[in-house]
């Protein structure tokens, strides 16, 4: 641990397990200083508790109308299922079993779906597509439901098309580092599997224990790698789709280059069960890094933060792997859900946590030594830790991937996921504070709002911007909407970053997209799925 002592000079800590210390400006050494003992927070499998009572998304957000040109389920149409798939694969009219696909791990959002399908082959799922879209059957296409815009669970009677049971490895090429899988495949199983053989998934998130490769591909989802290793649309290099009517389209490509047309797959990606389902990719991979290390700043100011990331690209350059920030608020939240000591002796309004991927660990050390050094001797960074193991590691990271779920533990949670000039990142929520102080529902004890935290990924211009309420109430729910959109539209910047749509934002889309832009969207979905039976009243707006 290093910290400055009142004469600006860096001091060693007197605790007790190991870390970095400066003991004075310039050299930095490694000494004894306890590290936190966070919990890792995100289960491994997050199944939604059936004993809550969760309104239905319908009724908690009134406004949607079943499109009556959907056809009901019959019994004959799960005879067709039962034939096709087996009794095992079709979960029909059992509440107890249904609740899962019904319900977002969140328990925010309910659907009322009759039926959910276990398909175990694409061919299975290209019958099923067919067979719906004859008979206009909307279909909600599910990965691991971690998504955390109601994208993966239906609104009314909507089929649910499980993608579980495709969760085969499909091969691996150790020369070009190209995996192909199912798009059922957990994405914490495909890294471990990589990880036996010095490769390593090229995205990382919170609920990868839960979350399916396929999902990551139908949201474009980001995590905590991008800085790293860039977006799916990026890495992802081939996809196989299942269409609406049932066509196959095997694109399935592993090659880097190939210039021979529209590059179709990139559709697929974030596009959230709109216009396929994706059963199977192929998916560049990078080196496992034999060296990474793991620091945590304190800061005292968002200004602080930025200045700490533009050298963090100065100094780490292509060392760097990840850097993400969390103000105070946020890691109250966290205490208060979680057993955990205190990463740092003093608190700071802001943190940092970087971290850095290579192959040559002293020269990382000493890279990051250099960063950290210098963070310290211009008073960047007011504390910092830096962890020594892996357990260590994974403590820091703890804290980082905790804030969702502690979230969830509160009574009610609005929250946003949004891009902008990092610069303009804490403004925002800072304006938000005020907005809700001054709308008179933050700030006093019985007041409707508990606190709004924030952090994100700052690498990334990306800020999750969560407000803990005791409540869902109206006059909060308008305070926040479209206020905050509006913000978001006047400093160009996104109004979903890397959560998606689905039903939470699609509404609001025109805050990001032109009407141009929005109607081409429309042609798109509508050349793809005539009928619009593909996860219906989601992503592009219905009003
Ligand atoms: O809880 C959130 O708002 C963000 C979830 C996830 O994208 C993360 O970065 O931790
Ligand atoms: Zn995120």
């Amino acid at each position: 641990m290093m910290s400055r002592s009142a004469t600006g000079r860096l001091r060693a800590l007197t605790q007790t397990t190991a870390r970095i210390v400066a003991t004075r400006p310039n050299v930095l050494r490694t000494v004894a200083v306890p590290i936190l003992n966070a919990t890792r927070l995100y289960t491994t499998t997050v199944v939604p508790s059936t004993k809550k009572v969760i309104p239905y998304t319908v009724d908690k957000f009134p406004g949607h109308v079943r499109n009556e040109n959907f056809k009901k389920i019959t019994e004959q149409d799960v005879d067709f299922f039962k034939s096709l798939l087996g009794e095992t694969g079709v979960v029909y009219k059992n509440e107890d079993d249904l609740f899962a696909f019904n319900t977002d791990w969140m328990n925010k959002f309910r659907g009322k779906s009759q039926l959910a399908l276990k398909p175990k082959t694409t061919q299975q799922v290209s019958a099923i597509m067919k067979y719906c879209n004859d008979q206009k059957i909307a279909v909600v296409p599910q990965g691991g439901n971690t998504g955390l815009v109601g994208g993966s669970v239906p609104l009314f009677d909507e089929v649910v098309l499980s993608l579980q049971n495709m969760n085969n490895i499909r091969g691996f090429d150790d020369v070009s580092g190209v995996l192909s899988a199912d798009a059922g495949c957990v994405l914490e199983v495909l890294d471990n599997w990589l990880g036996e053989k010095g490769y390593m998934m090229p995205l990382d998130l919170g609920a990868k224990g839960s979350c399916h490769i396929g999902g990551n591909i139908a949201t474009n989802a980001g995590g905590l790698r991008l800085l790293r290793y860039g977006s799916l649309h990026g890495t992802v290099l081939g996809l196989e789709v299942v269409l609406p009517d049932g066509t196959i389209l095997d694109n399935m490509a592993t090659l880097r280059k190939d210039n021979t047309g529209y590059d179709l797959k990139q559709l697929f990606i974030g596009s959230e069960g709109t216009i396929g389902v994706v059963t199977g990719v192929s998916i560049l991979t990078p080196h496992r890094s034999k060296a990474v290390n793991v620091a945590l700043l304190g800061l005292n100011s968002f200004e602080d933060v930025q200045k700490a990331f533009t050298h963090s690209r100065k100094e780490l350059s292509e060392i760097l792997s990840a850097f993400e920030f969390w103000d105070i608020n946020a890691l109250e939240m966290f205490k208060k859900h979680a057993v955990t000591k205190a990463a740092m002796e003093n608190e700071y309004p802001f943190y940092v946590l970087v971290e850095t991927s290579g192959s040559n660990k002293d020269h990382d050390d000493e890279k990051l030594n250099n960063y950290l050094e210098k963070m310290m001797e211009n008073e960047v960074a007011q504390d910092g830790v830096v962890a020594q193991d892996e357990t260590q590691i994974r403590s820091l990271w703890a804290i980082r991937e905790g804030f969702t779920e502690a979230l969830g533990k509160e009574p009610a949670v609005y929250k946003y996921d949004i891009s902008m000039p990092v610069p303009k990142i804490y403004e925002c929520v800072e304006d938000m504070r005020a907005h809700l102080t001054q709308g008179g529902v933050l700030g006093k004890p019985d007041s409707a709002v508990i606190d709004v935290v924030a952090y994100g990924h700052v690498g990334d211009g990306n800020l999750h911007l969560n407000i803990a309420a005791n409540r869902h109430d109206k006059k909060t729910s308008e305070l926040i909407e479209p206020y905050l959109f509006e913000w978001v539209a006047k400093h160009k910047g996104s109004i979903s970053a890397e959560h998606g749509l689905g039903v939470a934002k699609n509404e609001f889309l025109g805050y990001s997209k032109s009407p141009v832009m929005i109607n081409m969207m429309k042609t798109i979905k509508n050349l793809f799925d005539p009928n619009g039976i593909m996860n219906p009243y989601k992503y592009l707006p219905t009003k």
